[in-house]
């Protein structure tokens, strides 16, 4: 992982910011002969993009995405695949250099660190971002034959009774204010073996990946936090002969043990925090270093939970499909 881009051999990087006149991805060391259309990467930009309800960003931005590189003849080429969306709806005007600090958002840290920030949207800390690693996950999902990847939100507001969730958004929304989210991913298919024992840990890694998604503030793998309430009798997966290689009685471990695939599922969840951008006032201070009040205006999600789980998608494809590319280059 390094500043704008993820992988080893099978690299993403992105740029662009949410207000500036586009986003872009490449992605490098994708293997030659794949199928690839811009319909095939639609797919799971839909799920992701902003205008689609009540309970998202009412930002209309339709996604829509040009494959400009990698491709001939509907193809993978093995050469880098260059991807762009235009902004088509920032709404640039509502956003202002003076205004607070979002407690919360990347405001006063990029000041910080760069002294010089594009303060249209949240710039490049928006989650815009997240639209091009959905695109870059579409095309890991092509490496990934044979594997499923799946995700689902299952709390808001520390609610699990899904029936609740849209009572209780309607509630924040009215009062300017936004909810948190516990959302997993899993991916089924995975063979056996993928990984590394020590540093680059297939764990270490995913949770890497998912804690760079823009909100996620916790992360859990299998049992996760829950282990360490566990016995190790309770915790262990027993293991039992079968005709291809042992089964498991349970997957505590969530799919890796060691760092390296076990060829159970690969289960993670994380924790999305409360939208940061919200009506109700926060105490914050300004660039000058005077004390105001932040209230966000602007078009913001209620729950970025829910938008977050195709990314979670998104990032779990793009691990397997470097760790799947590496377990090759090693061990062939
Ligand atoms: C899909 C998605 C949509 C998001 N939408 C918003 C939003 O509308 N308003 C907001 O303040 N934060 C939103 N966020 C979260 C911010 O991008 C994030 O809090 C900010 O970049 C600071 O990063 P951090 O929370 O990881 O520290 C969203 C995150 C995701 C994953
Ligand atoms: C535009 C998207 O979501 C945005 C994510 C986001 C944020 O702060 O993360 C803030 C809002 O936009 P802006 O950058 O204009 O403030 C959201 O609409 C998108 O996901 O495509």
């Amino acid at each position: 992982m390094s500043v704008n881009s993820f992988g080893t051999l099978f690299r993403l990087s992105t740029w662009g910011e949410s207000h500036g006149p586009a986003i872009g991805c490449m992605v490098d060391g994708c293997p030659p002969g794949l199928e690839l259309d811009e319909a095939f990467v639609q797919r799971f930009l839909d799920q992701r993009r902003p205008g689609t309800g009540r309970n998202v960003s009412p930002r209309q931005e339709p996604d829509q995405v040009r494959i400009l590189s990698g491709v001939y003849e509907g193809k993978t080429t093995g050469t880098p695949i260059g991807m762009m969306i235009e902004n088509v709806d920032a709404r640039s005007k509502d956003y202002s250099k003076d205004a607070p600090y979002r407690p919360g958002h990347a405001d006063y840290s990029y000041d910080a660190k760069y002294g010089i920030r594009d303060p249209r949207g949240g710039g490049r800390a928006s989650a815009r971002e997240t639209a091009m690693r959905v695109a870059g996950g579409a095309v890991a999902r092509l490496v990934l034959e044979g594997i499923e990847i799946s995700s689902r939100v299952d709390a808001i507001g520390g609610e699990t009774d899904a029936s609740k969730w849209e009572a209780m958004l309607d509630a924040a929304r009215s009062e300017g204010d936004s909810l948190g989210a516990l959302v997993e991913c899993s991916a089924s298919g995975v063979p056996a073996g993928w990984g590394a024992p020590v540093y680059a840990k297939l764990d270490a890694v995913l949770a890497g990946a998912m804690m760079s998604i823009p909100a996620v503030k916790g992360v859990e793998i299998g049992e996760g936090l829950g282990a360490a309430d566990l016995k190790g009798s309770e915790n262990a997966d027993a293991m039992r002969a079968g005709e291809d290689g042992p089964t498991f009685d349970a997957n505590h471990s969530g799919g890796i043990a060691g760092g390296i695939s076990t060829g159970q599922p690969i289960v993670v969840r994380a924790s999305f925090k409360p939208t940061s951008s919200i009506r109700k006032p926060i105490a914050s201070v300004n660039a000058a270093g005077e004390e105001v009040e932040a209230s966000t205006r602007g078009r913001h999600d209620p729950c970025v939970g829910i938008r977050g789980a195709p990314v979670m998608e998104a990032m779990m494809a793009l691990v397997l499909a470097d760790a799947k590319q590496l377990h090759r280059g090693q061990c062939g």
